[in-house]
């Protein structure tokens, strides 16, 4: 784990540090970046809909104020989180996902969803808690599996309508309640592109924060059917040759790690690292 970005429970009631701004995966920035004094923030009267105590970042405590609508504030503008991500600072990249996670999780667990009274923060825990009622709401996370399906020499990739255009991805869906991972990977092969699986072999996890997924990365070998695209989900899905791939997804992504692990793997080459 890396030294410049710790994530901590930080009292909001104490001044001083440094904060970042976020809203709707967005995030305040300015020619000396994304961290700004706090106390100078405070006095500019923004929409603020809830302030967090994050962690430290190069050892300086960090904060960040959730507003309601991105402001404009003279001499900054709004930058989103992807384009952070695809930025080499991968320190940044993780404060600014986790302060994403929290911000998003702050913003829409004001109200009790048992009772609709105001929510309050906890002292001493990551969670937000309903005086009235008691309900307890601790930062949503969505598991969900990934995998890259092979055929010998061959790669199982698909595109989303989303992806940009000419870019092909593992396999990708969200763990229903009641299922294994391994019997998600199974149901989402099956139901995106129509094909059987042989047991999948789980490879190595990621926190996502587009919105809030916890990766389980999977390697699974074919076993049988004709490929048959998700109609909306999936736009085409195809086999491609190990030596004849399409454009490929971000270098941070688990999806390019699966795809790289397996060629280095396959061709004998040094295997990549984990994006962390
Ligand atoms: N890090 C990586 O390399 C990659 C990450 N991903 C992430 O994987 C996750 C799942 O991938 P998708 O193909 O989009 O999922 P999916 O195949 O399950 O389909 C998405 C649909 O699931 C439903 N959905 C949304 N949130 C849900 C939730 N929390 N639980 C259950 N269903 C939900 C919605 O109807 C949505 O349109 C997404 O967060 C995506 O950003 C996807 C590809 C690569
Ligand atoms: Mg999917
Ligand atoms: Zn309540």
């Amino acid at each position: 784990m890396s030294l410049r970005w710790q994530a901590a429970l930080l009292d909001p009631s104490v001044p001083g540090g440094w904060a970042v701004v976020h809203c709707r995966q967005q995030f305040l920035l300015d020619d000396n970046g994304v961290l700004f004094p706090r106390d100078w923030l405070k006095r500019l009267d923004l929409p603020l809909l809830s302030e967090q105590g994050l962690g430290h970042f190069d050892g300086e405590p960090v904060f960040l104020f959730e507003l309601e609508f991105s402001a404009e504030v003279p001499g900054a503008r709004w930058q989103g989180l992807r384009q952070f991500m695809q930025e080499d600072d991968r320190d940044l990249f993780r404060l600014l996902g986790y302060a994403t996670q929290i911000g998003t999780w702050a913003s829409q667990h004001r109200f009790c969803g048992s009772c609709g009274s105001p929510m309050k923060l906890r002292a001493g825990e990551r969670a937000m808690h309903c005086p009235a009622c008691g309900v307890q709401h601790y930062p949503r996370l969505s598991p969900s599996m990934i995998v890259l399906v092979t055929r010998g020499d061959e790669l199982l990739l698909a595109r989303s309508p989303r992806f940009a255009p000419g870019v092909y991805s593992t396999l990708a869906g969200y763990v229903e309640p009641g299922e294994s991972v391994e019997q998600c990977v199974a149901r989402e092969v099956r139901e995106e592109v129509g094909v059987a699986i042989h047991a999948p072999q789980y490879i190595a996890s990621q926190g996502w924060p587009f919105p809030h997924s916890l990766m389980l990365g999977f390697h699974a070998e074919y076993a049988s059917g004709e490929i048959v695209p998700q109609p909306e989900e999936i736009e085409d899905a195809r086999w491609f040759a190990i030596d004849n791939l399409p454009a490929l997804p971000a270098r941070q992504s688990i999806a390019r790690y699966l795809i790289e692990l397996y060629l280095a793997r396959r061709l004998g080459r040094p295997e990549p690292v984990l994006p962390g």
